[in-house]
């Protein structure tokens, strides 16, 4: 695990600059990661998480910085450029699949992703049947409902299947943003659960954005902890293996009471000299 797959380098991103909305996002991030490396991004909220993974996948262009994947420099591709190669599913179910759609024809969809235009791809047989393998693979027992909308699922079942058709063509990053948070406490489970087996199974480099400490301690090989647009820690190889829920929180604890001190500090100054 020792190529780099993904680099980001003093990513900055500003949205309303100069107004009285402005927010600072991402002031400097800089990390590596490497192929088939799966890291969680934790941190406090609004501390810039989903941001990170958005300027990834091209949501928007950072104001600085470079992201470079697969040793291509990609932070002014257009968001349809990177969708060949990165894989993303959003903490809204009802996000990245068409409701009246049926199972069989959304995951056709995500089969055609990355695929040059004009290379269509129709339902035939052996293309059904793989499908059907597929989604038996899930253990939902959705392989009898391959023609049924989508729409007609639960949300668990509908998560499931993004994530299927997100890692169908076996992308070089998979970005997870608080994939299972809207999901009860069963399919949360159930979903994290499949997560895990297809990121080992296909050896896949994650980056997954969540609030759970259970699934940052459990499911990766590495933890991110943003606060105010920074990573302020980087938990990997045996310290990630050792750290615990509580470890975690005195972290959070540590970063907020830094900054109520650096804010402290900054009043005494300004009183002093201001
Ligand atoms: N498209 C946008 N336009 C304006 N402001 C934005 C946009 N996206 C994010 N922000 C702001 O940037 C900051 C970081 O947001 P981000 O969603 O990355 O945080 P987060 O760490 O994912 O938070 P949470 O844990 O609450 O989901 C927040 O103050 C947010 O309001």
């Amino acid at each position: 695990m020792s190529d780099v797959l993904l680099e980001v380098r003093d990513l900055r991103k500003t949205f309303f600059p100069a107004t009285v909305n402005e927010v600072r996002a991402l002031q400097g991030v800089n990390f590596s990661l490497a192929d088939g490396e799966f890291a969680a991004i934790i941190g406090t909220n609004g501390s810039g998480k989903s941001t990170v993974l958005n300027a990834i996948a091209g949501t928007f262009l950072p104001d600085a910085g470079a992201i470079v994947l697969d040793g291509q420099e990609i932070s002014r591709w257009p968001e349809h450029r990177r969708a060949g190669t990165i894989g993303r599913v959003f903490q809204n179910p009802f996000a990245g699949t068409a409701a009246e759609m049926s199972i069989a024809e959304n995951i056709v969809l995500a089969m055609r992703r990355g695929r040059r235009r004009g290379l269509g791809l129709a339902l035939s047989r052996s293309i059904r049947d793989e499908i059907g393998e597929r989604v038996r693979a899930l253990n939902m027992g959705l392989e009898d409902r391959l023609d049924n909308p989508i729409g007609t699922l639960s949300g668990g079942q509908r998560q499931a299947l993004t994530l299927l058709m997100a890692t169908w063509c076996r992308p070089r990053l998979l970005l997870l943003d608080e994939h299972t948070a809207a999901l009860d406490p069963k399919s949360a489970a159930k979903v994290a659960e499949l997560t895990s087996e297809i990121i080992a199974r296909d050896k896949l480099a994650a980056l997954m954005v969540t609030h759970s400490m259970q699934q940052a301690v459990t499911m990766p090989d590495r933890i991110l902890m943003m606060h105010r647009g920074q990573l302020v820690e980087d938990y990997r190889a045996e310290q990630k293996k050792r750290v615990r829920i509580p470890d975690l929180m005195a972290a959070f604890d540590r970063v907020t009471k830094r900054e109520r001190f650096d804010a402290t500090a900054a009043e005494m100054l300004l009183r002093q000299y201001g």
